[in-house]
């Protein structure tokens, strides 16, 4: 298996940082972008001036507006925000070759089917091997070259080792999988557990409220995962705990500065007002409550990230129920 050329769907920060590093690993890069501004800033400066400024892309990297210049790709790499996965792939269907694998990169589940990325894949294009790529990068970070590692899940072993292979770039190192369920619950919990952590900043909890939301935290997203068919083992890996970490820790996180702001008074709407970067854990909370309530899955700081996301409780009151919950054996 050689792959020669990628094409990358979708040029925020991530898809961007993703083409930059595509290229670093020696494969030549069609990067699709949706806004007019984006391609002529990457045609003209070769820098993604509205989503990923002060980066210069390698040479390796064209860019295009059009999905259907992607049809001769090698492989793709798909990096919509999640709630727009469906019509993306939906929109590519045409101009994908049946066998050219899809590496998903995106962290969300899909409001009102409750659905996870690689079954939307499924679904849109029933022909493509299907991967996953999630774990703790900071797009800025892995463009100007700092290192990180990821998990790449692939059900099918030796086209997996091939991709983190052909993946790889001296500061990116992608860790193979087998378990695409657990390592997409991992990225997508952890966007609504930073925006608890935020939260808890924002309101000078302190670094114990902190240790204690990643921890009890982390113990939903593995239940979670767990229920829906993943591995507690690949939960606990770089696109679980090693996420949930980043994530929660980091004003750079816009998730975790969503909760901040939330944590420091803000309304919700003040707190997304004018933001064309996607806070990820706003737009899968509510599917996450959903599905907890569907499996019987015991998530409380999730169920409470949506509660105030909704509307429907306060911070302070979320804080005092949070608190107030019955005492329990800590593993149960
Ligand atoms: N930024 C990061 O550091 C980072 C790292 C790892 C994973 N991710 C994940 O990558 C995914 C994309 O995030 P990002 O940070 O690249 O986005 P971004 O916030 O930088 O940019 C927004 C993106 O949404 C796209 N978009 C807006 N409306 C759309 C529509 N109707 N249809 C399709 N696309 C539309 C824009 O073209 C742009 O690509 C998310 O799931 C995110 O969780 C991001
Ligand atoms: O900025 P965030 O919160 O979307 O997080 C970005 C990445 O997912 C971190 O791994």
């Amino acid at each position: 298996m050689e792959f020669r050329t990628a094409g990358v769907i979708g040029a925020g920060a991530w898809g961007t940082a993703l083409a930059q590093v595509a290229g670093w690993a020696g494969l030549d890069v069609l990067l699709q972008a949706r806004e007019p501004e984006v391609v002529e800033s990457l045609t003209a400066r070769r820098v993604n001036e509205l989503f990923l400024p002060d980066v210069v892309l390698d040479s390796r990297v064209s860019v295009t507006a059009v999905l259907a210049d992607l049809a001769a790709c090698d492989l793709i790499l798909a990096v919509p925000p999640a709630q727009h996965m469906r019509s993306t792939l939906t929109a590519f269907a045409p101009h994908h070759r049946p066998g050219v694998p899809v590496v998903l990169c995106s962290k969300g589940i899909e409001r009102g089917s409750l659905k996870l990325m690689t079954e939307v894949l499924a679904e849109t294009l029933p022909a493509a091997p299907a991967a996953v790529l999630s774990g703790p990068s900071f797009a800025g970070e892995v463009a100007r070259g700092l290192p990180s590692a990821v998990t790449l899940a692939c059900a099918d072993a030796a086209l997996g080792q091939a991709l983190m292979e052909t993946l790889s770039a001296p500061t990116f190192r992608p860790y193979l999988a087998s378990d695409l369920i657990g390592a997409e619950v991992g990225g997508a919990i952890k966007n609504v557990l930073a925006i608890a952590c935020g939260i808890s900043e924002g309101r000078g909890l302190g670094r114990s409220a902190h240790a204690a939301l990643i921890t009890r935290g982390f113990a939903e997203m593995t239940r979670l995962g767990v229920a829906l068919g993943g591995q507690a083992g690949t939960v606990a890996g770089l696109c679980g705990l090693g996420d949930l970490v980043l994530t929660c820790s980091s004003p750079q996180s816009r998730n975790m500065s969503l909760g901040l702001a939330l944590g420091q008074g803000q309304t919700v709407e003040q707190a997304l007002a004018g933001k064309r970067s996607v806070a990820e854990g706003y737009e899968s909370a509510p599917a996450v409550r959903e599905l907890a309530e569907k499996t019987g899955v015991d998530m409380p700081i999730s169920l409470a990230v949506a509660d105030v996301l909704a509307g429907e409780t306060t911070v302070p009151e979320m804080i005092e129920a949070l608190l107030s919950r019955p005492l329990k054996a800590e593993r149960s």
